[in-house]
């Protein structure tokens, strides 16, 4: 990597503090901490902090190995042209097309023609989500709390799948993100969702906040079950997540507030797609329940 050697070009510097931005927003949407993308890139958190605040000019590996580790396209990262890929809409559209089995290929472009020609199609979409709420959001929004008190209100199994995760890996997600790397955490995140729909027709489903970052695991999500977004202030999602002790997937330093709120930012386009949205801010929980009680029997009849 080289650092700049002059600031005396005025569109190189602009472009370095969007390329920053870039990378700063890509690791925001996966959760990760500068420390653990400079884990996983092999790049130093000094020079990743430098990048992102526009100041470093990075070569071509440093970026591809920033790319890998994030799980975002080179292309996109050095150009800033926003493909179909970075289309929270489109992306996991077409992720969902390529892991078909190419014989499943006709059978899918005749399903959109379907979504196209018929624009009643939603309803005979929502048949797919049967019973099966799934509870969205960043880390402290209320998803565990409120998950478990809805699915007994409404006579239903509460499947929580960050615990399912665990029980699957012998493990803590800490552990499995400091051992395994976020690669092997998705991997098991969408094995556990995939169980929990196949054995499940009714359920209250607690998600792990960064589900959204996978785009086919979240288009299985937003396929298979009513989808509720729950939220709250920055500053409640901070406390909350500090009352629990620990603060992934914000990382312990300063920039912990300034990381969760790129990461909601970041996520944002992806949350919005939920069903229905829930903010839990200010309210107690026995509010919230009453909310979230009638948002999910109105998804539900
Ligand atoms: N209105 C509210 N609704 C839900 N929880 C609330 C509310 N007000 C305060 N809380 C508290 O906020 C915390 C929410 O934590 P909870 O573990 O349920 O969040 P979560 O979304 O499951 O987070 P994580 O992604 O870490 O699993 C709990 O300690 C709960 O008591
Ligand atoms: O928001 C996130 O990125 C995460 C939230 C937690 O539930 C865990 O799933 C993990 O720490 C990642
Ligand atoms: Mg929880």
């Amino acid at each position: 990597m080289s650092e700049r050697q002059d600031n005396s070009d005025p569109d190189l510097d602009a472009y370095l503090a969007e390329l920053g931005e870039r990378v700063r927003e890509a690791r925001a949407r996966r959760g990760m901490a500068r420390r653990i993308l400079a884990r996983d890139s092999g790049v130093s958190e000094r020079y990743l902090a430098q990048l992102e605040s526009g100041t470093g000019n990075p070569t071509v590996a440093v970026l591809r190995q920033i790319s890998t580790a994030v799980d975002y396209p080179l292309t996109e990262l050095v150009s800033g042209e926003k493909s179909e890929l970075a289309s929270p809409e489109l992306a996991p559209l077409i992720a969902r097309l390529r892991s078909l089995p190419p014989e499943l290929l006709p059978e899918a472009r005749i399903a959109l023609d379907r979504v196209g020609s018929n624009p009643c199609s939603p309803q005979g979409l929502a048949t797919n989500k049967a019973g099966r709420i799934a509870l969205i959001g960043l880390r402290g929004g209320g998803k565990s709390t409120l998950g478990r008190l809805l699915a007994d209100r409404l006579h239903m199994p509460f499947m929580e799948i960050n615990r399912l995760v665990e029980k699957d890996y012998g493990g803590s997600i800490g552990e499995i993100l400091a051992l395994s790397g976020q690669p092997a955490f998705r991997r098991l995140e969408r094995r556990a969702l995939e169980t929990t729909i196949d054995k499940n027709k009714t359920a209250v489903i607690a998600t792990g906040g960064g589900i959204v970052s996978e785009s086919s695991t979240f288009q299985l999500l937003l396929d298979r079950c009513h989808t509720i977004w729950i939220k709250a202030r920055p500053e409640e999602h901070m406390n909350r997540v500090l009352k629990q002790g620990d603060f992934r997937p914000m990382a312990r330093n300063d920039e912990a507030m300034e990381d969760l709120k790129a990461i909601l930012a970041a996520r944002d386009p992806a949350y919005r797609q939920a069903d229905a949205v829930l903010d839990t801010s200010g309210r107690s929980v026995e509010d919230s329940l009453d909310a979230l009680e009638s948002l999910a029997r109105g998804l539900l009849r």
